[in-house]
């Protein structure tokens, strides 16, 4: 049965990178991705970003929207101090499974929590099914119309505490508008938009960071 396109990205990070290396894991998907097969992981320009941001808030617990490949729960678990953890959400189950060896591969497992399902399923299981107090930090990365709705069920479930950030790729491509309306004005939310450009593209995008005001 022929490959699929996150398989290839799979193979191609186990022939070319390190073992328990996360760098050499991103920097393989990137090679990848710009070389051979375009993918929607949110690349390096987009990922030094997610990496300033991850470094300033050093979140003890810390949530993903869309899995994909696995690309940025490695680059964010690899930032993580010891004891903190990534929980991350994958609604396909191909690439959840591509994501899961992704993530053993990178050796960070021990950090990254994999659940597969629908975030509106997952979300309201977080508190008492995976433990969780508050987050710290949440990215933003799964699809454009749950944007908003999965900021909305954060909060109604109470996750968010003051000083919680939300960073969210793909704000100019795909394109998520109503979200950005909502979040802007949304007095609850203190919004910095960081202009960048679409992954292995010359093409603008942005990502919106989010602080929780209480
Ligand atoms: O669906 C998505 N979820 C999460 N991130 C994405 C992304 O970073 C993309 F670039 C894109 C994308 C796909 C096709 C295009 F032509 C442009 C952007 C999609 C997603
Ligand atoms: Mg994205």
């Amino acid at each position: 049965m022929n490959q699929s396109k996150e398989q290839r990205i799979l193979n191609f990070v186990l022939q070319n990178a390190v073992r328990g290396d996360p760098c050499s894991v991103i920097d393989a998907i990137d090679t990848y991705c710009s070389q051979k097969e375009w993918a929607m992981n949110v690349g390096n320009e987009k990922g030094l970003i997610l990496d300033k941001t991850v470094e300033e808030i050093n979140p003890s617990v810390a949530l993903e929207l869309g899995t994909y490949c696995g690309y940025s729960a490695v680059r964010i678990a690899r930032l993580l101090k010891a004891g903190a953890r990534l929980l991350t959400v994958e609604f396909n189950p191909e690439f959840a499974a591509i994501a899961k060896q992704m993530i053993e591969f990178a050796g960070v497992q021990d950090k990254v929590t994999l659940i597969e399902g629908p975030s509106e399923e997952i979300i309201p299981q977080l508190k008492k099914k995976y433990e969780v107090d508050t987050l710290d930090f949440v990215f933003v990365d799964h699809w454009k119309d749950r944007y908003t709705p999965d900021t909305i069920l954060l909060q109604e479930c109470s996750l968010l505490r003051k000083g919680s950030v939300l960073l969210a790729d793909n704000i100019i491509v795909p394109g998520a508008p109503e979200f950005v309306n909502y979040i802007r004005n949304n007095p609850r939310f203190q919004c910095t938009n960081y202009p960048s450009h679409l992954e292995y593209m010359k093409v603008q995008d942005a990502m919106e960071k989010a602080v929780f005001l209480g």
